[in-house]
């Protein structure tokens, strides 16, 4: 017998010791491994525990519950008198779930975002393995969809004549020729109306294949690729020249080429069987991403993203570690896809806030990835046209690489860029005549207009015309935004909802007036003043489903809708190719925000939204309308560019001694109570006025004060040395642990915080 140290995931920094009787522990899992593997045996026998138990989940008892935990330590000298030590109930796993390098990695993660070890191995593994489940967990043998040459069909000698009429079927033909291709790949690049026609016609069948791991290696095929500019050309080769570990950032222009780089940069890696992890923001996880890359390299390519199930999860996860899958695209948290051949990590529109994770473990998906590429000594490339003052205050102080690429590739142009100055201008549904007039202009000439507006639904506000009362949520003191489809009024903080009221809650009048413009009310406005062009929104409630977002993009290029109304959503990666004017509406208010990441958020955004337009070999340009035309922000992004904005912002956070120059957390307390939010801030601030090199700011509300019936205040630690911060804050985190107050209110750090709403 001896003891074991196992993390588990509550809220607490400490590992747990535990004692296992190695035969009677050894349930239905271990059993097998040790029937099966006689030099495991001999290892076990006598007391120890051979060490491969590192990194497997065993089942524990935990006050009156039982747990899943991860055994991180063997063979340890307890504090704790060993008969007084509970025994591990059963071992889950005939392997570890958790490398010795992911568990490195969880406790580097613990340490800089003051997270308890348990809850970040937790985060570390797919959902699925959390659970309370006795895991085989590497039996699940997962089946994947190819199609081949029917087995008759070679006997066949007329195929070319019963083919002769249908070019496309005789492509997919000579292409199953050279051998089986995974279903998701030839749908890429031809229809299912051609494949039921080959497998009617017998010539071709589908089959479920068990993947052998690194078969895909033996499947690589290089499509038709366009031939680099001489910028990509040059990127290309300074990153295939890169050996182990670098990180390098290309600041490439919207359209500029950045996926075909990833593209062209990869197969050299894929073609050595290496496999190949790129990260893409929440919502630009589309089919059409992995559509590019599945066709270029006629492999299937693993996504990870949250529309998928547990089980869809772990199938894919499992895969990329054993090496099954060549190219594994996914959102923030696969940044834990652990890969059996590593060759690199490419983090795509690196400056996406969806990269780091607001609740829970606060942990940035772009710091992990230095972290990992470093760990795995393999090459690191973050893209975007709108690179983080981090990323780009890095490239700069050239700890990365800097490559750029500041022209469109092919015959596309860069759009125009220009402000409209809206002050006493009659207006339309909240856009300005001569706006109106340029979009008629771009859709009698069949083309495509873009509006963006920052807000979904009808209106943000329900006002009553007669007392000037707002309908507000009680939980959040925010008002409540119109939804006329849904026929409701949301909190979209907390996404309370309550029946439209027919008269004012107030002063019982019924003239109740919508205030402002949303999302709905803009499609509604533009289908009136346009009647003859037909008009989509793309905002989250539009989008909502599996499927919907690609569904809608694909019609958008099929040019079924003229005229696009939405949020954000619509800024990120696409690529439409008829748009060719994209108006701007409503966001004078961030000129004037109190947070300090308030204008590179905009100018992103802008740069962003302009950049949809013009990408093909049509002319584009971007309105903004404004009331602040003359804003320094605005003349400076609008006349040089967002790289010359992006330049002088560093600048200017230099001057004021914020981050990237500086470096920040943030400790976020919320209560019922605002007194008490506000005092255990107080506390933590004279914990930290002791550290002589760390500027404490605040208490100060939250941009959010109050959510769901919550106070919520900030208080932000700064100081020019991390590491002194780092250490400060352990320091402080320890003692605050200890005090009362600290279990009356619910807090959080937050390392190098983005958010402060
Ligand atoms: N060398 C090239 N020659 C011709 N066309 C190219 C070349 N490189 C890229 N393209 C085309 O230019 C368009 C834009 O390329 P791509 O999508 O790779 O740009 P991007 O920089 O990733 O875009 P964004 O950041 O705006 O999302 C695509 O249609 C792509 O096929
Ligand atoms: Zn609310």
């Amino acid at each position: 017998m001896q003891v074991i140290q196992v993390a588990i995931a509550v809220p607490m920094p400490q590992l747990f010791d535990y004692k296992i009787h190695t035969p009677a522990a050894a349930g239905s899992a271990m059993s097998e491994v040790l029937q099966s593997d006689p030099l495991l045996v001999k290892a076990d026998l006598g007391d120890t525990v051979n060490v491969d138990l590192i990194g497997c989940r065993v089942l524990v008892p935990f006050g009156p519950r039982k747990c899943v935990g991860i055994v991180v330590r063997v063979n340890v000298e307890s504090d704790y008198e060993t008969s007084k030590l509970k025994s591990v109930i059963e071992i889950l796993d005939i392997a570890p779930v958790c490398s010795q390098q992911m568990l490195t990695l969880g406790k580097w993660m613990s340490d800089y975002y003051h997270h308890p070890i348990g809850e970040v191995l937790q985060t570390l593994l797919p959902a699925a393995l959390r659970k309370q489940q006795s895991g085989k967990t590497r039996a699940a043998v997962a089946t994947q969809p190819y199609l081949q040459l029917d087995a008759d069909s070679a006997a066949q000698s007329d195929v070319d004549d019963l083919l002769a009429r249908s070019v496309k079927q005789f492509d997919l033909y000579r292409l199953l020729e050279k051998g089986r291709q995974p279903l998701s790949a030839i749908k890429q690049e031809f229809t299912p109306a051609i494949v039921k026609a080959l497998t009617e016609k017998q010539l071709i069948e589908k089959v479920d294949v068990v993947e052998k791991p690194e078969e895909w290696t033996t499947q690589l095929t290089i499509s038709e690729k366009p031939l680099p500019n001489v910028e990509q050309a040059m990127a290309i080769s300074t990153i295939n020249l890169a050996s182990g570990f670098d990180t390098m950032l290309i600041e490439g222009v919207t359209g500029s080429g950045k996926t075909e780089v990833y593209l062209q940069i990869i197969e050299p890696l894929l073609a050595a069987g290496k496999q190949v992890l790129i990260l893409v923001p929440e919502i630009g996880l589309t089919p059409q991403t992995v559509g590019r890359f599945e066709k270029r390299f006629g492999i299937r390519v693993g996504t990870l993203h949250s529309n998928l199930n547990d089980t869809e999860r772990l199938q894919v996860w499992q895969q990329a570690k054993d090496g099954s899958l060549g190219i594994i695209i996914g959102t923030r948290s696969s940044i834990f896809t652990e890969m059996k051949n590593p060759g690199m990590i490419i983090v795509d529109e690196e400056h996406d806030e969806s990269f780091k994770q607001q609740d829970n473990l606060k942990y940035h998906a772009r710091d992990i990835a230095v972290y990992r590429a470093k760990q795995l000594n393999i090459p690191l490339v973050l893209g975007s046209a709108t690179p983080s003052l981090e990323s780009l205050h890095n490239a700069l102080e050239k700890k990365y690489r800097h490559i750029l690429l500041p022209n469109r590739a092919g015959s596309a142009a860069m759009p125009a860029q220009r402000l409209m100055n809206i002050k006493g201008q009659p207006m339309q549904f909240g856009i300005a005549q001569g706006m109106l007039e340029k979009m008629q202009i771009q859709l009698a000439a069949g083309n495509q207009v873009m509006v963006f507006v920052n807000r979904r639904g009808y209106a943000p506000a329900l006002l009553c015309h007669q007392c000037g009362h707002v309908e507000q949520c009680t939980r959040c003191d925010n008002p409540m935004t119109v939804h006329k489809s849904a026929n409701n009024l949301q909190c979209h903080r907390c996404a309370d909802i309550r029946a439209l009221p027919k008269a004012c809650a107030e002063c019982g009048h019924n003239e109740l007036d919508t205030f402002g413009i949303g999302t709905e009310q803009l499609q509604q406005g533009l289908e009136t003043l346009f009647p003859d062009y037909s008009t989509v929104r793309v905002d989250s409630d539009t989008v909502r489903g599996k499927g919907k977002l690609s569904k809608l993009l694909k019609e958008i290029n099929q040019k079924k809708y003229q005229i696009l109304v939405g949020t954000q959503i619509l800024s990120k990666g696409h690529h439409f190719p008829d748009v060719t004017l994209v108006v701007i509406l409503n966001v004078d208010s961030a000129l004037f925000s109190a947070d300090f990441r308030a204008p590179e958020k905009l100018a992103q955004l802008i740069t962003q939204l302009s950049g949809r337009a013009g990408r093909s070999d049509k002319v584009g340009e971007m309105w903004l309308q404004t009331h602040c035309p003359e804003h320094p922000l605005l003349q400076d992004l609008i006349n040089n560019g967002f790289s010359d904005f992006a330049r002088y912002a560093l600048l200017e956070r230099k001057h004021a001694a914020l981050p990237p120059h500086e470096h920040q957390i943030c400790i976020r307390s919320e209560s019922q109570h605002k007194y008490l939010s506000i005092h255990f801030l107080n506390l933590c601030a004279e914990l930290f006025t002791q550290f002589k090199h760390a500027k404490v700011l605040g208490p100060f509300p939250a941009f959010i004060e109050k959510k769901q019936g919550r106070y919520r205040n900030l208080l932000i630690i700064q100081s020019a040395s991390r590491k002194y911060l780092q250490q400060a804050t352990e320091q402080a985190n320890k003692a605050l642990s200890e005090m009362p107050v600290s279990r009356q209110v619910r807090w959080s750090i937050d390392v190098s915080p983005i958010d402060f709403s």
